[in-house]
């Protein structure tokens, strides 16, 4: 894979541990000599196998695990856990540990390899359709002010204290997230935040973890490919309001499904909104929106409150906040304590969500990440508070994913913007015209008079939109956020959307 290179963090000092006392403790069905078989890791990926691991042979929706065991044990693992169809594609003296379902058992299995339930740090977890990555970060953000040696696991990054690599997916398998802890352990973190997709949730992703705090911050159109309808994606992400998964939470009733999971959820909540007609434990009230920050004060039923201001644009980005505070409140931190670190200045900085690129003096450019309808429209809504001029909107809609959104995000996209440009964004297998042909109908439903432009690929688009744009203007690219690559044709190239619209806006003579 080109360009990329998202890395497993595992402990560099992983103390061995007898696979017998594996078996034992769950009760295993193995059929081989155990003694002197010690483990030092566990894995589901071939290529990543370091000797002294467990391979784990899961059945994937294209292969079987089962396929690469033998790379797997070339590269030094010393035994593999997998289901019986796996188990009979294998030809191996190492110990083969048979389960109904491996992935299942990944997680517990993962946190005995590690020992992760030994000195865990707080943990805090983050899910909903949008927002995870921002909560997560300003939440890091604070927990670093306060003082704490931190970890984080986002769609953008995961950090063990000053340490920082790329993610590959939002959630880590299992097998990586309690290397991933390990890891912490090691650094000496204290507390760690970790975004939780709806397909961690499902696929077991997060087993052998139980958050302290946990947090909702919306659901809305995405995913359907998945999930099939909103109910069904609603009913995933509220499996993590149960005992099982954490002790307590906070969920942002903005969105009906909110008010859902605090009346579902099996955990004591505590609610907020930035609604004022809607009820809850606490509310945002934002006095202040400009093109560098904004305001808010936080009030809680028995009155008391405190003020805020964020270096971010957006009243979605001040729910985020507002959330990201309310988790510390619930983890037993005093708000005012929290606040007095927040008017000092919040260090937290958030890459690629909403960020701007441009310097002074031209349009304003940013680049987000959002690729949903729902993001669209806060993002759009929130820089039209902040534009004085125009406002245009260059973005595409990802192949391979949730088809039914792509109309959608034209008409909001054209509502909202007064020019819309069309253009690619990680097509994978799909045909990239049929993708913007999509996006295109939505946006030309909605457009009346005003220009919607189609131009492929990127490199032409931001050209295309800085053309229309002057000083007071505002261009939001929405859709690569920081990603460093695109996924053209099934394969990953190196594209910095960030970096392509520095030199479009050079080129343009803004600096
Ligand atoms: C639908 C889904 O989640 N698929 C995940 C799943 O893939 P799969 O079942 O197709 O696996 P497979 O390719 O059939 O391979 C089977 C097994 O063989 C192993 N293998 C495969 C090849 C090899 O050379 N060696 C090897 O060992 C694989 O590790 C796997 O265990 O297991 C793979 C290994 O971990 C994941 O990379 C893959 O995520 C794919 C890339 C993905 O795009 N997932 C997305 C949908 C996702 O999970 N997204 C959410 C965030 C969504 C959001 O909020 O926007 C996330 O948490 O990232
Ligand atoms: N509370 C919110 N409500 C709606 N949109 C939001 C909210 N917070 C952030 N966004 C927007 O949603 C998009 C994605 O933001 P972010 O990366 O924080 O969410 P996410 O849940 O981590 O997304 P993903 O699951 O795709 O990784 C961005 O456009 C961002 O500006």
């Amino acid at each position: 894979m080109a360009g990329v290179t998202p890395r497993i963090l595992r402990p560099e000092h992983p103390a061995p541990r007898p696979i017998a006392g594996l078996v034992d403790e769950f009760d295993l069905q193995v059929d081989a000599d155990l003694d002197g078989v010690e483990v030092t890791g566990i894995t589901i990926d071939s290529s990543d196998v370091q000797p002294g691991d467990i391979f784990a042979a899961l059945p994937g929706a294209h292969r079987h695990g089962a396929e690469f065991a033998a790379a797997a044990l070339e590269r030094g693992a010393v035994a593999v856990v997998t289901d019986p169809a796996g188990a009979a594609m294998l030809d191996t003296d190492v110990p083969v540990i048979v389960v109904d379902e491996p992935r299942a058992a990944l997680g517990e299995i993962a946190a005995w390899v590690y020992r992760t339930d030994e000195q865990p740090p707080k943990l805090f977890g983050i899910t909903g359709t949008n927002g995870k990555t921002s909560t997560a970060f300003m939440l890091e953000g604070l927990l670093a002010d306060l003082g704490f040696v931190t970890g984080l696991s986002t769609t953008a990054e995961r950090h063990v204290g000053d340490l920082v690599v790329t993610s590959k997916l939002t959630t880590p398998e299992a097998s990586e997230l309690h290397a991933l802890l390990a890891r912490m352990r090691e650094a000496g973190v204290r507390a760690a935040v970790l975004e939780v997709s709806a397909q961690a949730l499902e696929r077991h992703r997060i087993d052998g973890v139980v958050f302290d705090v946990v947090a909702f911050t919306n659901l809305s159109h995405d995913h359907l490919d998945d999930y099939g309808s909103m109910d069904a994606y609603f009913d995933v992400k509220l499996e993590l309001f149960t005992p099982d998964r954490a002790e307590r939470g906070v969920v942002c009733v903005d969105t009906d499904w909110g008010v859902k999971v605090a009346e579902r959820s099996r955990i004591p909540v505590t609610t907020v909104t930035s609604d004022p007609d809607r009820s809850a434990d606490w509310h945002v009230d934002i006095w202040e929106e400009t093109a560098v920050s904004t305001s808010f004060t936080l009030t809680g039923i028995d009155g008391g409150a405190i003020e805020v201001q964020i270096p971010f644009i957006g009243r979605h980005m001040a729910v985020d906040a507002a959330i990201a505070i309310l988790m510390l409140v619930e983890d037993g931190f005093e708000i005012e304590g929290v606040a007095e670190v927040i008017d000092r200045g919040m260090r937290a900085t958030l890459p690629g969500r909403i960020e701007r690129v441009s310097g002074d003096g031209g349009p304003s450019v940013f680049v987000d990440y959002g690729h949903s309808p729902d993001a669209f429209a806060q993002t759009l809504q929130a820089l039209r508070r902040v534009t004085e001029g125009r406002l245009v909107m260059l973005f595409g809609a990802d192949g391979d994913r949730d088809t039914t959104k792509r109309a959608e995000m034209g008409r909001i996209a054209a509502e909202l913007a007064d020019a819309v440009v069309v253009t690619d964004f990680n097509p994978r297998t799909e045909d990239a015209a049929s993708i913007r042909a999509q996006v295109l109908e939505g946006a030309r439903a909605a457009a009346g008079d005003k220009p919607v432009i189609e131009s492929s690929p990127e490199e032409d688009a931001i050209r295309a939109a800085l053309a229309l744009v002057g000083p007071g203007d505002t261009v939001l690219w929405a859709g690569p956020g920081d990603a460093d690559y695109r996924d053209v044709a099934g394969r990953r190239e190196p594209f910095v959307a960030r970096d392509e619209a520095r030199l479009a806006l050079h080129e343009a003579g803004w600096n």
